[in-house]
């Protein structure tokens, strides 16, 4: 056979492992998750005839992904930008009362130290987040970041706030970005549902290593998730539309948990500290937790959300958190119920022993799947 034809005479198509595959028996093939495979044979529907790294062997066809055309596609970029092109995304986040107020009191309460410091703000939006700094603070300079075409709106903005002395809106991926100079802030609101989603994170990571000063500041400095037991509180039940098991297949993002329907105390499960975290660690994030039941009942399944800390400019200054979770103001993200294959009765003073465990898609850069085991 030549090395790229397959049994059919097509070109060799190239697919992605999903996740790990431990062969049985040596006519199968292992291999780990993101190993990129050469498929020769398709013709079964289960058992694939593939190829890596100059190993042959069966491998089970449900674990794999074609990769896509190209990379860019693999991060949706037009249809991405494209929506955050529109007003509609911006006006919900500007509304989120404790997310806009809670960078608006980080400025304040920075607002000597920041005297002459130069900024970045990273996915600036509106710009929001670069005029509190040029109103409540006097800053070198803030260079407003902003790939979609909302930047010609925030230039506008900018203008009409009499604030372009001092903020420059570059409307360009922060990839690709030329800056005058370096940055002693880089300040920027990327947390998705369930913290990572969108991955948003990794390009202020790279705007991290190539533009932040040496012991420059993040804003937020560090982030977490966190989860507890929640229960299906009983209001949703009457009104579940789709047959149970379809309902409890898929993860609920943006359900509002309800302090009484939460069966355990929190634990932070996740903590990414923005300083030294790197973009190859987003691959897969871990963790552990154990929780005693507090009040017996029904536990339908996980409630996942995050919070965002933000330390002070000035050695021991108060450090202010952005929490989305159950216990505080609600926010656009509100919070992730992930539901259990069914429910399970628990009693007080039970324990719930397991782990936590963020895998990013392979191909969908901007994806991820999270398993409870
Ligand atoms: N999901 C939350 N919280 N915020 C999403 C916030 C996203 C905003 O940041 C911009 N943005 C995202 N990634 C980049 C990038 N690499 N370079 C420049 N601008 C970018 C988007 O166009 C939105 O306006």
């Amino acid at each position: 056979m030549i090395e790229n034809e397959s049994s059919d005479g097509h070109e060799a198509e190239e697919y992605v492992g999903l996740a790990d595959f431990v062969a049985e028996g040596d006519e199968q093939l292992s291999f780990s998750v993101g190993d990129k495979l050469k498929v020769h044979d398709r013709s079964s529907d289960v058992w694939w005839w593939a190829e890596l790294q100059g190993h042959f062997g069966y491998v089970p066809s449900s674990y794999l992904q074609q990769t896509a055309e190209d990379e860019e596609d693999a991060w949706q970029d037009d249809e991405y930008f494209g929506n955050y092109g529109t007003l509609r995304l911006h006006l919900e986040m500007l509304s989120d009362k404790p997310r806009t107020e809670t960078y608006r009191q980080v400025i304040l309460n920075n607002s000597v130290a920041l005297r002459g410091k130069v900024v970045m703000d990273l996915g600036c939006g509106t710009g929001v987040i670069s005029l509190f700094c040029a109103r409540l603070a006097h800053p070198e300079a803030v260079y407003a970041v902003e790939a979609s075409s909302m930047a010609e709106h925030t230039k506008e903005l900018v203008r009409q706030n009499g604030c372009e002395g001092v903020v420059t809106v570059f409307q360009e991926r922060a990839e690709n970005l030329i800056l005058p100079g370096k940055v002693d802030v880089l300040v920027s609101e990327w947390m998705g549902n369930c913290l990572l989603f969108e991955y948003m994170v990794e390009s202020v990571l790279l705007a991290r290593d190539r533009w932040l000063k040496e012991g420059g500041m993040m804003w937020p400095s560090s982030a977490c998730l966190t989860a507890l037991n929640g229960v299906l509180g009983e209001t949703i039940w009457p009104r579940l539309q789709l047959p149970t098991k379809e309902f409890l297949s898929k993860p609920k993002f943006s359900h509002h948990l309800l302090p009484e329907d939460c069966l355990s105390t929190p634990a932070d499960v996740i903590t990414l500290d923005m300083v030294t975290i790197q973009v190859s660690d987003l691959e897969t994030l871990k963790g552990e937790f154990s929780f005693t039941v507090e009040k017996s009942g029904i536990f339908h399944g996980f409630t996942v959300w995050f919070s965002a800390h933000f330390q002070s400019l000035e050695e021991d200054g108060p450090s202010l958190e952005l929490n989305t979770g159950p216990y505080s103001e609600i926010t656009h993200w509100k919070q992730t119920l992930f539901m259990l294959d069914a429910p399970v009765t628990v009693e007080e003073g039970d324990s719930i022993v397991g782990s936590i465990r963020l895998q990013r898609n392979p191909i969908w850069r901007r994806h991820l799947s999270i398993t409870f085991s």
